[in-house]
């Protein structure tokens, strides 16, 4: 069978993109999808992301990570289904749509940028070296001296494997502080197993820790990652994150057709 594809990034964090409305993708393959991800094999990219029907929202979002198992939320991956959903006229420029953490609004901007609300957060688990929350997905979140000179992949593959996250794993991002309002991150992600240019979760995470621990008292952020620039703003009422929203580009990079 040949299905046609769309391919689309968000800070370098890319997406093999189906429009499954009609339901013919084999979702329970787990090494088609881990071979259209692949960058040798297949199409490449570090997710693939199914757009479906829903009863009650514009879309379903179901969510896949480049090893082929289907995840939690992906939030550069929302983005960019906001992006695809909009290209198939499927929605304008506002949207409600459900995914595996529940429902999400989002809006595109004359810029092309799109903003993307994500989960409450109330749950933060705060040690001397580290934070760990679920912003739909769950991240560990560690400043880092020489944040440039990292091994990323190492360090986080050793994080994500050790005993504090048990089987399930976690995804690990590294920090260092720019200014009171402006931080680096670098990723590792769970399910690619490697760093990625960028996860939307991850500096969501980022930006709620960093205003938790009281490194900054910023409720509005920017978050430079290896492909680009993301900024996270929200409300805090005691202990409580809400309106958390996630912005940044979520730009189309080639359709194709391909036999699997
Ligand atoms: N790149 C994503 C996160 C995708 C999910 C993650 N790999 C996991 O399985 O937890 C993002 O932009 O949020």
């Amino acid at each position: 069978m040949v299905i046609d594809f769309y391919k689309y990034q968000g800070t370098g964090n890319d997406f093999v993109m189906i429009d499954n409305r009609s339901l013919f993708f084999p979702k329970d393959d787990v090494a088609l999808i881990e071979r259209l991800c692949d960058r040798r094999f297949g199409i490449g990219a570090d997710g693939l992301i199914l757009l479906e029907n829903d009863k009650d929202t514009d879309f379903r979002m179901v969510y896949y990570n480049s090893d082929g198992n289907e995840s939690s939320m992906c939030g550069n991956g929302g983005r960019c289904l906001v992006a695809f959903a909009k290209q198939l006229n499927v929605i304008d420029k506002t949207t409600t749509f459900i995914a595996t953490d529940g429902l999400h609004h989002a809006t595109v901007g004359a810029n092309g940028l799109v903003s993307l609300q994500m989960i409450d957060v109330d749950k933060l688990t705060i040690t001397p070296e580290y934070t760990f929350l679920n912003t739909g997905s769950p991240h560990h979140v560690q400043i880092v001296n020489d944040l440039e000179h990292y091994n990323v992949k190492e360090k986080g593959a050793a994080i994500r494997y050790s005993e504090l996250y048990g089987k399930a794993g976690s995804n690990i991002n590294f920090v260092s502080q720019i200014n009171e309002d402006t931080f680096a991150v670098r990723t590792y992600e769970r399910g690619v197993e490697d760093e990625t240019l960028a996860c939307g979760t991850g500096v969501t995470a980022v930006a709620i820790a960093m205003n938790a621990t009281g490194v900054t008292s910023a409720k509005a952020l920017h978050l430079n990652v290896e492909g680009g620039k993301l900024e996270v703003s929200f409300d805090k009422l005691g202990s409580q994150y809400t309106n958390v929203f996630l912005k940044g580009p979520a730009q189309f990079v080639f359709k194709g057709q391909i036999e699997i």
